[in-house]
């Protein structure tokens, strides 16, 4: 049998990191940035005022109470602007440009609010509630570097900076397709050996939340002809294809049936509990990664997150490798078969436990849904006794 870590780095060795595109700021949320973003202008590009108040000059306001003319009144977006004389106050917004000649602006709340005269209560120091050009961003500077994954403050720098397109590489577009001719669509009644599709809505969410873009195709049945035409039809939009089902030994493996002889896709057992039959390859003129995943929804769900995870992350051209661990200590005895490294389903606490869930079996989706970890039981390990310190991957 095939080694966990010897299958994901030949998936890893096969993927390849998109190519990057300039796209438009509304496409560019959870994309990897390729480029180093700088500002052109300082930010803020103008001193400002933080409050709502008066410019003045802090000599004016030393002693208090003092009482100011009120010459003019300027809100954010004012573009011409009266210098500030003495004893002169300026009415000013937060985020306004402050005039010339004053030094400090006193917020409103310090102040009896007048508009043709103020009276001035408290004193303020030079350079009182201004925000000064170029404090957040000098001209020039690097705002971002490549590598950066752009979520929401990212996306608002990259806007702040003036730009409206950024080069980075796009959201990798995933097909998740099942196959069994026993799925039924969740939401229409089952007929006799039927059972609902979860697996595609598991895949298209774990692709999702993988921080790529997720299609999820029409479920095929058990004819590996039906299949092949269905992953044609859908190739055009991937950039890589998983599948769940039609992998194992049966007599309808529409998967293995179809891809095998393409000689791309290879078939193989890999050593591991739940997850042992996998396949990956390429298809199509463009070399689509394609993963065919087993068909048992805990074992699909399990292959994704130690092989399509990874690949993902690769495609986004961040680092991809084993998924991360931490050490936990087990509350209950565990058991795994000789040889293979078991992936148990565990709930993981704050103090640092973690409790196996009840239902250990490929098939015991309910059972997952109530996990939050599993528990990385090595090839070379058969039995764990409780209270022993474990590695866990956080689901
Ligand atoms: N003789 C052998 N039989 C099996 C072996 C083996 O080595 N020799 N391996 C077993 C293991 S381990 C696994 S895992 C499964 C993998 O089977 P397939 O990938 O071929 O998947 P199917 O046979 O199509 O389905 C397996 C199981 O999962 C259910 N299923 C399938 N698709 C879905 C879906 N979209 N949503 C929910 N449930 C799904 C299906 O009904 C079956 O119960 O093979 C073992 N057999
Ligand atoms: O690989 Mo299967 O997942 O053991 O049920």
């Amino acid at each position: 049998m095939k080694s966990v870590d010897a299958h994901l780095a030949d998936i890893l060795a096969t993927v390849r990191p998109l190519a990057p595109l300039e796209l438009e700021l509304e496409r560019a949320l959870g994309t990897t940035l390729a480029e180093e973003v700088t500002s052109p202008v300082p930010l803020p590009p103008f001193d400002n005022s933080a409050m709502d108040g008066y410019a003045v000059r802090a000599a004016d306001i030393e002693q208090v109470p003092a009482r100011l003319a009120v010459v003019d009144d300027v809100a954010a977006g004012s573009r011409e602007l009266r210098a500030v004389g003495q004893g002169h106050a300026v009415r000013i917004m937060t985020g306004a440009p402050v005039p010339a000649g004053a030094d400090t602006v006193v917020p409103v709340e310090w102040t009896d609010g007048g508009t043709v005269t103020v009276t001035i209560d408290r004193s303020a120091p030079a350079g009182y509630s201004i925000r000064r050009a170029g404090e957040d961003v000098q001209a020039g500077e690097i705002v971002l570097k490549p590598g950066t994954v752009i979520g929401a403050a990212q996306l608002g720098i990259i806007a702040g900076v003036g730009r409206r397109r950024v080069r980075a590489r796009p959201l990798p577009r995933v097909v998740v397709l099942s196959t069994g001719a026993e799925l039924a669509e969740p939401g229409t009644p089952l007929q006799p050996g039927q059972i609902w599709d979860s697996n595609s809505f598991t895949l298209t969410a774990a692709v999702r939340e993988a921080g790529a873009e997720a299609f999820r195709a029409t479920t095929v049945n058990d004819d590996p002809a039906t299949f092949l035409d269905q992953l044609d039809a859908q190739l055009v939009r991937a950039d890589a294809v998983v599948t769940s089902g039609g992998v194992s030994m049966g007599a309808y493996e529409p998967v293995k049936q179809a891809l095998g002889p393409l000689g791309t896709v290879h078939f193989e057992r890999v050593a591991m509990q739940p997850g042992m039959p996998q396949g990956f390859g390429v298809v199509g003129e463009d070399q689509v990664p394609i993963f065919a995943l087993p068909g048992n929804p805990v074992s699909s769900f399990v292959s994704f997150m130690l092989f399509v995870r990874p690949a993902l992350r690769k495609m986004r051209g961040l680092p991809a490798g084993f998924p991360e661990t931490v050490e936990a200590y087990v509350i209950g005895a565990l058991r795994s078969p000789a040889g293979r490294r078991s992936f148990l389903r565990g709930v993981l606490a704050d103090d640092g436990t973690v409790t196996p869930v009840h239902g250990q079996g490929s098939h015991q989706l309910a059972a997952l849904a109530t996990a939050n970890a599993l528990i990385v039981v090595p090839e070379d390990v058969t039995e764990v006794p409780s209270g022993t310190a474990v590695q866990v991957i956080r689901l």
